[in-house]
């Protein structure tokens, strides 16, 4: 088994997950899409006129790529909204408004450990004038670029990356980029198709993008992009709409300036979810969206066939555990960010479970198959790594530390093996905040209780 990369612990950084005195029953109003709001800010930067985005997330991952693109030139505005200033309805909470300008180097652009930082920008940097150096967490040196540095080579970007096709590499911008006809292995990644087809408006020629290799991850988040680039008023064609299999085409074309709402970030809503599933409980989470490409709506058929039922209304998803938590078979190659959370529940099931898949996982935030089969079984659960995913066999769980290697999504899944098995503690649960820097108060909320 690989080591999953992560720092030493200290006692310090150890966080007592709270133990649930009985069945949760709460409302749980969750932060903004991660996935949205960032495609929202790039599609935004890139536009010929201002656009808002309202309710967008706050959260490390989010300001690291407003950070980066207000570096590049782009102005951006956090305000609190009022109809007459926005000229747009009055929505609550935070409000963005983006003004796109030139953009330019030199900038140095830090990406930390966010998959949609380090592969959206570099084709937003090729359209820079100047050098863009692209740094980030060391994590983010090990995590696969090629298909980004390799397709936009191929479309006309110079990129200096000393041959090691990662980070990290400066993108030598010269103000635009010709575009074209490529192909690209995007098998270990969804977000490299995002990533090009994202600033494929702007280039010369549009683009033509054809993929070539294994099967490709995560195809709700490409869904995503295209439905947010034509919602901003591109031209793609695409394979889900009857194109030709493994290829899109965006045209040349100015992008509008749009007034988004973002949507609850249904992935971070399954901790909760799974609160209510693990303790027998009840969780509503309000704006659920009717419509959505998130992958994170998959948890309504997940959750209910692992023991419990929906109800989606005009209140939100309200999710009702039975009681009773059943294994199961689920190939998770369209919802991979889903396992880790999948995978605690599953180690509390009465059944086993094998995950499916998911291989890719072993190159996000760290490796999570190993991360998830180490943490779990230090906690006495039996846990295999298979080729694509894992085996989970549930066995009665004791009190432990939890390690997290600087994982949001390990860290969540800890903190719920820990609302039903006493004495709990999780490593570094501040590395929640690269999507959902509340989570330790929401938590403690959930059950009641102050932090
Ligand atoms: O485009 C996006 O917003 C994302 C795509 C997926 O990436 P992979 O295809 O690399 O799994 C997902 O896991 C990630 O959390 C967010
Ligand atoms: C894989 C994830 O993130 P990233 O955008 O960094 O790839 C995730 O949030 O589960």
């Amino acid at each position: 088994m690989t080591e999953p990369t992560g720092h030493a612990v200290t006692d310090t950084e150890l966080w007592p997950a709270p133990l649930a005195p009985g069945p949760v029953d709460a409302t749980v109003a969750v932060p903004g899409s991660k996935s949205v709001t960032n495609r929202g800010l790039v599609l935004a930067a890139l536009a010929s006129e201002p656009g808002w985005l309202r309710r967008p997330l706050r959260s490390r991952d989010t300001l690291l790529m407003a950070g980066a693109l207000r570096a590049m030139g782009v102005q951006i505005e956090e305000t609190v909204p009022s109809s007459s200033s926005l000229g747009g309805p009055d929505e609550p909470g935070e409000v963005w408004r983006v003004i796109p300008a030139g953009l330019h180097g030199p900038v140095t652009v830090e990406v930390g450990n966010a998959g949609t930082v380090m592969r959206f920008l570099p084709p937003v940097a090729a359209l820079a004038d100047g050098p863009v150096r692209f740094d980030g967490d060391p994590r983010s040196y090990e995590r696969p670029l090629h298909g980004v540095i390799d397709g936009l080579r191929a479309l006309g970007a110079r990129i200096d990356d000393e041959g090691r096709g990662a980070l990290p590499m400066t993108v030598h911008g010269s103000g635009s980029l010709e575009g074209g006809a490529v192909e690209i292995d995007a098998s270990s990644s969804s977000q490299f198709v995002s990533a090009l087809l994202l600033s494929g408006p702007r280039f010369n020629q549009g683009l033509e993008l054809r993929h070539k290799g294994g099967k490709l991850p995560s195809t709700p988040h490409i869904r995503m992009t295209i439905d947010m680039l034509r919602a901003a008023g591109a031209q793609v064609d695409a394979p889900e709409d009857g194109g030709v299999p493994d290829v899109w085409r965006v045209t040349s074309k100015a992008l509008l300036g749009r007034d988004l709402v973002v949507e609850p970030d249904l992935s971070n809503a399954q901790p909760f979810l799974a609160a209510a599933l693990v303790t027998g409980g009840r969780v509503t989470i309000p704006d659920w969206p009717e419509h959505t490409t998130q992958p994170g709506d998959a948890l309504r058929g997940i959750f209910s066939e692992m023991g419990g039922s929906c109800v989606l209304d005009e209140r939100g998803l309200t999710f009702t555990g039975s009681g009773r938590i059943r294994g199961i078979d689920a190939d998770l190659s369209e919802v991979g960010e889903l396992t880790p959370g999948i995978a605690a529940v599953a180690a509390l099931a009465e059944s086993e479970s094998v995950l499916r898949g998911v291989a890719h996982l072993r190159l996000h935030e760290t490796d999570r198959l190993a991360a998830l089969s180490k943490e779990i079984n230090g906690l006495g659960g039996d846990v295999t790594e298979t080729d694509d995913g894992l085996r989970i066999r549930p066995r009665p769980l004791h009190g432990g530390v939890f390690h997290t290697y600087d994982d949001h999504r390990l860290a969540t899944a800890g903190a719920l093996l820990g609302l039903v098995v006493p004495d709990v503690r999780v490593e570094n649960i501040t590395t929640t905040g690269k999507t959902l820097p509340d989570f330790p108060d929401m938590w403690h909320g959930l059950l009641g209780a102050r932090a």
